[in-house]
């Protein structure tokens, strides 16, 4: 069995974050391990309090991971502070880590931010040279760029001038924001639209960290770039399609769409 690793915090309403990366990548067919980087007291309708690793314990979170079953791909999502980035820059290195994939999570669907002011200059510094792919929205875009991408076009740019600045692929995602469900793909100098249809769902907690990890999974399996984002749009589609209405805010998707069988049948 192929093997995963998300880095990220724990989201105590199960819908981003850790939990989420753990339910895709069971659903998607792989072998899932984690290495938490915060707690969260977090629900549909905000996030109420966080509490962060120390930079030591996440340290030896990611050693005791590597040191014995190493994953085939790695999704790094919410990561609030400066010494923990390092922390997981260097275990990166140190391990020669492969297939990593970079949501820069800043800020929660809720609208609560997750990461400090000054630890975003590290995620770019020391996190984003070590990714094959990053997977910003457009406000993330924005704040990378220093543009305002209220266009196609400038859509186009902006994931230009981050891969190349990186060299890795960039998938700026247009998710309620400027076309909907249609996503960028820039990759290797060139670019791709993966169009999804726009699924009438107000329960968009976790997409971010849903597609992802979705994404690693696919990598972890074997498949191209493309066809890992191709085979993760549909993934997340399914799981908003499902329509699972929970929670009092913007509530989480159905994860287990896919698997249904007598283990979930219903008394
Ligand atoms: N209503 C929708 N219908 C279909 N696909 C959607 C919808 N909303 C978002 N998506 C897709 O979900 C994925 C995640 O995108 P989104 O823009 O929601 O990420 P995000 O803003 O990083 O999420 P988060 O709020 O969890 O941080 C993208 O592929 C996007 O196109
Ligand atoms: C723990 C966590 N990570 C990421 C997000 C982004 O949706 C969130 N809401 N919570």
């Amino acid at each position: 069995m192929k093997t995963a690793l998300t880095i990220a915090g724990s989201d105590s309403s199960g819908g981003a974050g850790i939990q989420a990366d753990i339910k895709t990548m069971m659903a998607n067919g792989v072998y899932a391990m984690s290495a938490i980087t915060a707690l969260t007291a977090q629900n549909t309708t905000g996030v109420a309090a966080i509490q962060n690793a120390t930079a030591e314990f996440l340290g030896q979170e990611l050693d005791s991971v590597f040191n014995d079953i190493f994953p085939d791909a790695i999704k790094i999502g919410m990561v609030s502070e400066s010494d923990l980035i390092q922390v997981i820059a260097g275990k990166l290195r140190r391990y020669k880590a492969k297939n990593i994939v970079v949501d820069p999570v800043m800020v929660a669907t809720s609208g609560a931010r997750l990461i400090s002011e000054a630890a975003v200059d590290v995620l770019k510094n020391e996190l984003f040279p070590l990714a094959d792919l990053l997977t910003p929205n457009i406000p993330e875009t924005e704040v990378l760029t220093g543009m305002q991408i209220t266009t196609a076009e400038a859509m186009i740019e902006a994931a230009r001038q981050v891969s190349e600045k990186y060299h890795c692929a960039v998938l700026c995602k247009g998710g309620h924001q400027l076309n909907d469900a249609n996503d960028l793909l820039y990759v290797n100098g060139a670019y791709r639209w993966f169009e999804g249809k726009r699924i009438n769902n107000p329960n968009t907690h976790g997409t971010g960290c849903t597609l992802s990890s979705a994404i690693a999974s696919n990598l972890a399996k074997g498949f191209s770039m493309e066809e890992s984002v191709n085979r993760a749009k549909d993934y997340i589609s399914g799981a908003l399609a499902a329509m699972l209405d929970l929670g009092k805010g913007s509530g989480p998707m159905d994860h287990g769409f896919a698997i249904k069988n007598n283990f979930t049948e219903e008394a």
